[in-house]
């Protein structure tokens, strides 16, 4: 579960102050699937990035599974971060000279106590989950953008995270790439109760999941349950 309560973000240049977040209260369940929508530079990647433990906020407080994080030393978070969330960007943030199955094995580079042959073997595991197990020594370049995403999140997984943050992880999808990372969402959410927020500009996708939070100028502006899916949650 996570919790920010009053959350605010101030950003800091020399001339100029953006408030990036004002006042967030926002409460994510274990085994929710939440969306987050709003205009443009309204805060939802900050958002992201301060439940992702990438960023502070400047004031407020956030817990995870009921610890406030700032009783966290720094390497204790770099833990928290490594093994308990997967990022999933819109860009993918793949490693464009790596092949698919050593993008994937990456985030357990970092685990201690974890064998190559391991790491081999959940990567196949992580990569057959998104439908991938064919490309396994493609790299990037040589993928569709949609098989860009799947691999990104296969790499997400393969830690299993009990949280997935994804920042519009359809954005640069067509139509049907879109539907089908989300299917893989959706299954995610479903089948192995992984909690998942995601930031959407697309109105369909957010209608398939539990809950909406809508944003506007760093505040919320609606918080509701996503009524056609209701009676499956
Ligand atoms: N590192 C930074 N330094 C200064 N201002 C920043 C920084 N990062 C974000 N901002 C500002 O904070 C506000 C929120 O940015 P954020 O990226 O969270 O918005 P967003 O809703 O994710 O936008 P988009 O949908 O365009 O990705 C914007 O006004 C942005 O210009």
């Amino acid at each position: 579960m996570i919790t920010l309560s009053n959350i605010e973000k101030v950003y800091q240049t020399k001339s100029i102050e953006t408030v990036a977040l004002q006042n967030v209260n926002l409460t994510v369940p274990k085994g929710e699937f939440l969306s987050i929508m709003g205009p443009s530079g309204c805060g939802k990647s900050t958002l992201l990035n301060i439940m992702g433990l990438l960023d502070v906020p400047s004031s407020g407080l956030v817990e995870i599974d009921g610890k406030p994080i700032h009783s966290y030393k720094d390497a204790e978070l770099a833990n928290i971060r490594n093994e308990k969330i997967g990022f999933v960007f819109q860009s993918y943030h793949l490693v464009n000279d790596l092949s698919v199955l050593d993008n994937v094995e990456l985030p357990l580079l970092y685990r201690k106590g974890s064998s190559a042959s391991d790491r081999t073997k959940k990567a196949r595991v992580a990569l057959e989950k998104v439908g991938l197990s064919a490309r396994t020594k493609h790299y990037p370049g040589q993928l569709s953008g949609g098989q860009r995403q799947r691999v990104a999140i296969a790499r997400a997984l393969i830690g299993a995270p009990q949280i997935i943050l994804a920042d519009e992880p359809t954005g640069n999808l067509d139509s049907v790439m879109g539907e089908e990372i989300m299917q893989i969402l959706l299954e995610l959410n479903r089948l192995e109760g992984t909690t998942i927020v995601m930031v959407t500009h697309d109105e369909n996708m957010a209608q398939k999941t539990e809950r909406l939070v809508r944003f506007s100028d760093g505040q919320q502006v609606s918080d509701a349950k996503v009524f056609a899916n209701l009676q499956q949650v």
